[in-house]
């Protein structure tokens, strides 16, 4: 068996130069093939709200949906490091509120560690589940949670103001002590800047080349997820065409009583069936 990765992992592969993987899983079946795979990090993202329960954004995402999904991947995965998003609202009342939650992903869900969007807003937030021996994964950028903010999913810190903003989130960030750092839907020199300038690796999802890591949502890298396709996926498999083509088969066979075949069936003794028939 290959070694757990763990939190001081993310931070040793950046100072041995090596790139981190990190993908999502919401449940078991997913989670357990993505852990044989290798992969270094499995994220139990919000976006289960999209993807696992046809929301139109990540809002309605409950405390409950994460610990729920969080329970069946832990118990799918060996070797990656699990990291369960904090759905919106969850760490936004409250220090106490806060630690309460990330508290239950944690010892109800398996998680080793939890990710929260933002930066300044929420550093008092963050220092308190540090403290609390909670390990923290940032997330700056395009934040989904604040849509209604934002206007809609769109790439952030263009201009030299919110591109400073971002920088001075990350490096306090960085200063409250988080093990890593997603950087969401910025322009690929910001995140270069970053990822230069903090000790903490850099996880990108459509922040480019010279991040320490990246993170997709393997239901878009694996073609299984078409409501939207950001422009920083990559299509690494056509999984929703092998799944039609598949079940149009099976529908096909059935209709024509062409399966199940004897090879799928249980047998009885001719001496039962005789019985059965008196
Ligand atoms: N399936 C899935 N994949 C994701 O990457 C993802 C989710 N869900 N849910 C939560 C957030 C939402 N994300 C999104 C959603 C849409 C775009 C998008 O359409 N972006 C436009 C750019 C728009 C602009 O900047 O003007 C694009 O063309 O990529 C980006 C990120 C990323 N996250
Ligand atoms: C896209 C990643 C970074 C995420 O936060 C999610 O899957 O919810
Ligand atoms: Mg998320």
């Amino acid at each position: 068996m290959k070694e757990k990765f763990t939190t001081a992992s993310f931070l040793k592969a950046k100072a041995e130069g090596r790139k981190i993987t990190m993908l999502t899983a919401y449940d078991y079946s997913t989670a357990k093939l993505l852990d044989e795979a290798g992969v270094d990090s499995i994220l139990v993202g919000d976006s289960l709200g999209m993807v696992m329960l046809g929301y139109e954004n990540t809002i309605k995402v409950t405390i409950e949906d994460i610990i729920h999904h969080t329970k069946a991947v832990s118990r799918g995965v060996n070797r990656a490091l699990i990291i369960a998003d904090m759905p919106f609202l969850s760490y936004h009342v409250s220090v106490e509120d806060t630690i309460r939650n990330a508290g239950r992903l944690i010892k109800e869900g398996g998680a080793h560690a939890v990710k929260l969007e933002g930066g300044e807003n929420i550093i008092e937030k963050v220092k308190a589940l540090i403290d609390a021996q909670i390990p923290v994964c940032g997330h700056l950028g395009l934040t989904p949670q604040s849509v209604n903010m934002l206007g809609g999913f769109k790439v952030q810190g263009k201009s030299v103001e919110k591109a400073k903003k971002i920088i001075e989130d990350a490096i306090l960030l960085e200063k409250a002590g988080v093990f890593a750092i997603v950087l969401e839907a910025v322009p690929e020199p910001l995140a270069k800047i970053i990822t230069e300038k903090v000790s903490v690796p850099t996880i990108g999802i459509g922040a480019g080349r010279y991040c320490d890591g990246q993170v997709l949502v393997s239901q878009d890298m694996l073609g299984m997820f078409s409501d939207f396709t950001p422009k920083f996926v990559k299509r690494f498999r056509d999984l929703g065409k092998e799944i039609r083509e598949g079940v149009k088969e099976y529908i096909k066979e059935v209709q024509e009583g062409k399966f199940p075949e004897e090879k799928h069936t249980f047998k009885m003794s001719q001496e039962i069936i005789d019985k059965l028939k008196a």
